[in-house]
């Protein structure tokens, strides 16, 4: 993998831990009032501009999923798909069903923070988002729509992985696995079910085409190229003053 194309050795995108990434971004809410929704909005926005600059026309045609856990991760996710669907509704001549799903792995009451909630709200008034949520009785159908996927955005878990993998997020990080090859594979911010420091499999985790990350990359981001694939490191507009001290 061509380190320098991805600038995750060059000045000011030098790794970091996953404790140090927390410090900054609480830094940035406590010290410079950046709350953490407009992070995750920004996240979300450069997830969506790669995309667009990666699939250029044929974003309109594909069939795009965000899996999603109950974290921010799955929340970033959420925000991606929105501004997605903003940008091919509007260039969509044919103005026919724009193919954009949202899969949550939790049941909405289980969103914890203030900018998950919020953006799940947002997404369920958008009629140009297909909402699944996964419960006891539609796991196939959950499997089905993630097998018709030409991109699967993997939003389960970021940073805040720990320990062995609870079901069901196992069986369906097995089932985007599975997809490789026939599916573009994105993961958001650290491949789900990587230890965003060591970089190793926990239990399993998704093998990406590519990842993108927020602010800086996480050391275990550069130790595991097999499952990070094509590394992109995006700023999010965190003020740099916030690594004073942390970094
Ligand atoms: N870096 C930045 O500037 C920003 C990062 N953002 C994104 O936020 C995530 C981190 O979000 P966080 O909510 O802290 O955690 P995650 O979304 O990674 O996941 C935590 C949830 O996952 C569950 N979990 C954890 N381990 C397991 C496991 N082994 N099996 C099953 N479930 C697991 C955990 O559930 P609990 O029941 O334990 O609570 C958590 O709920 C970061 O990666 C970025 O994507 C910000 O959005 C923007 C700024
Ligand atoms: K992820």
């Amino acid at each position: 993998m061509d380190m320098k194309s991805n600038h995750a050795i060059e000045k000011g995108y030098e790794s970091i831990s996953s404790g140090q990434m927390y410090e900054i971004e609480n830094n940035g809410e406590s010290i410079y009032s950046m709350k953490k929704t407009l992070m995750m909005e920004n996240a979300g926005s450069r997830i969506a501009d790669f995309l667009i600059d990666e699939f250029k026309e044929n974003i309109l045609e594909n069939s795009i999923v965000a899996v999603c856990g109950k974290g921010n991760n799955g929340g970033d996710s959420m925000v991606a798909i929105r501004h997605l669907s903003g940008y091919i509704l509007a260039r969509n001549k044919a103005k026919n069903k724009i193919n954009l799903s949202v899969i949550i792995l939790c049941s909405p009451e289980d969103f914890k923070t203030e900018e998950s909630i919020l953006n799940w709200q947002i997404i369920s008034k958008m009629g140009s988002i297909r909402r699944l949520i996964l419960d006891s009785n539609n796991i196939a159908e959950i499997e089905d729509e993630i097998k018709k996927a030409n991109i699967i955005l993997d939003g389960i878990f970021g940073t805040g992985i720990k320990g062995e993998i609870k079901e069901p997020y196992s069986k369906i990080i097995e089932t985007i696995n599975d997809n490789k090859g026939t599916t573009f594979i994105l993961a958001v911010d650290i491949p789900s079910g990587l230890d965003p420091d060591s970089g190793k499999i926990i239990d399993k985790a998704i093998s990406a085409d590519a990842t993108i990350t927020f602010h800086r990359p996480k050391h275990g981001l550069l130790k595991n190229p097999e499952n990070v694939g094509r590394l992109i490191v995006k700023k999010i507009g965190i003020p740099f003053e916030t690594e004073k001290g942390v970094v």
